[in-house]
């Protein structure tokens, strides 16, 4: 059996200029800080944590949006520089990119069909607008769009925020890709509707065996997608516990997921109650362009040591589970 994990992303940093102001100096954010992470053929990774932690960023690095400042990727075991051009084709081709946001994602000015046709015969998928119409008409059922017809003729601004984002999906897969990268898919789609988007990439996964990285900061959320998959949270631009999702999330490891598990608001008063609640010492992220020394989340946490606001505590196996934290060591 071939082991070889689809991507890998080997100590990869990202750091961006930040300007205060006009004359002074630019500060440099660190949103990805030395993170090393495995995709897998056919599995779910939900990314979570706050806003500003580094989850589009890590979205982008894996899709080749963003170029790393430092650290290795990896394609089937082979380094990015290192692909011939024809594999490095079908890197690109291989990781597609859901955005949030669906209106921005489409031209406005182009029908559905236009939006979908166009790369279908510019990659050779199809020969002609005969055969485009067949396979796009194809893919929109595949994404549960029935009387697939009715869309083709459509501009995006004609569609509800449920249907944009299908159509995203349509066009994701259309190229068929290893890995869709699904950055807070369903966080702008009506919450009656979000439940069916989540089940919808659920079984593209199951019946394409495509990986999911399910970005978001909602912990419900990417329970419900990855239930046999792993989590992975971030903290100031670096990973502090990976583990599969039902095990981490019913026992986080890392104080700071423990965090957000006691963010999450309970409906039943009685379990609500009975909840145990992990206070922070600060509500407020730090400044990212000044990260605490040694552990990045001692200023919050309520467990820190003595040690915590000197080494940063290093990203290592405790079990079945990786956590960043001196705790444990
Ligand atoms: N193009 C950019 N230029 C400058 N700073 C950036 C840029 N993109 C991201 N950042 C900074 O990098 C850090 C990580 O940003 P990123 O968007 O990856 O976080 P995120 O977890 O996805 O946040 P959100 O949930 O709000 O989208 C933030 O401090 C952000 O301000």
């Amino acid at each position: 059996m071939n082991n070889t994990p689809l991507l890998k992303l080997e100590n990869v940093s990202v750091y961006f200029e930040k300007r205060v102001g006009l004359f002074k100096p630019p500060s440099l954010v660190g949103a990805l800080v030395d993170v090393s992470l495995e995709v897998n053929k056919g599995e779910i990774i939900a990314v979570v944590g706050e806003s500003g932690c580094g989850k589009t960023t890590l979205g982008k690095v894996i899709t080749g949006l963003q170029h790393p400042n430092n650290g290795k990727l990896y394609y089937q075991g082979i380094e990015l520089n290192r692909l011939d051009k024809k594999r490095r084709n079908e890197y690109r081709e291989s990781i597609q990119m859901v955005q949030q946001d669906s209106f921005a994602a489409l031209n406005p000015k182009r029908t559905i069909f236009q939006s979908m046709a166009d790369p279908l015969i510019e990659k050779g998928i199809v020969k002609n607008r005969t055969e485009a119409k067949h396979k796009v008409m194809e893919l929109l059922e595949r994404v549960e769009l029935s009387a697939p017809e009715q869309y083709l003729e459509k501009y995006p601004h004609q569609l509800s925020g449920g249907q944009r984002q299908r159509i995203l999906l349509a066009r994701a897969i259309s190229l068929n890709p290893k890995i869709i990268v699904a950055d807070e898919p369903v966080s702008m789609v009506d919450v009656s509707l979000r439940v069916s988007i989540l089940n919808l990439m659920a079984r593209l996964n199951r019946e394409m065996g495509v990986s999911f990285i399910y970005i978001t900061h909602d912990l419900s959320t990417a329970r419900y997608i990855a239930q046999n998959g792993r989590i992975v949270v971030m903290y100031l631009g670096k990973i502090v516990e990976v583990g599969n999702v039902q095990e981490a999330i019913g026992d986080p490891k890392h104080p700071y997921l423990q965090a957000l598990i006691s963010a999450v608001p309970v409906p039943n008063p009685k379990l609500a109650r009975e909840k145990k609640m992990l206070a922070l010492k600060s509500i407020d992220l730090p400044d990212p362009t000044k990260p605490p020394k040694g552990c990045r989340f001692h200023p919050r946490c309520p467990y820190a040591m003595e040690k915590c606001a000197d080494y940063e505590p290093e990203l290592k196996k405790r079990g079945n589970r990786y956590v960043a934290c001196h705790l444990y060591s």
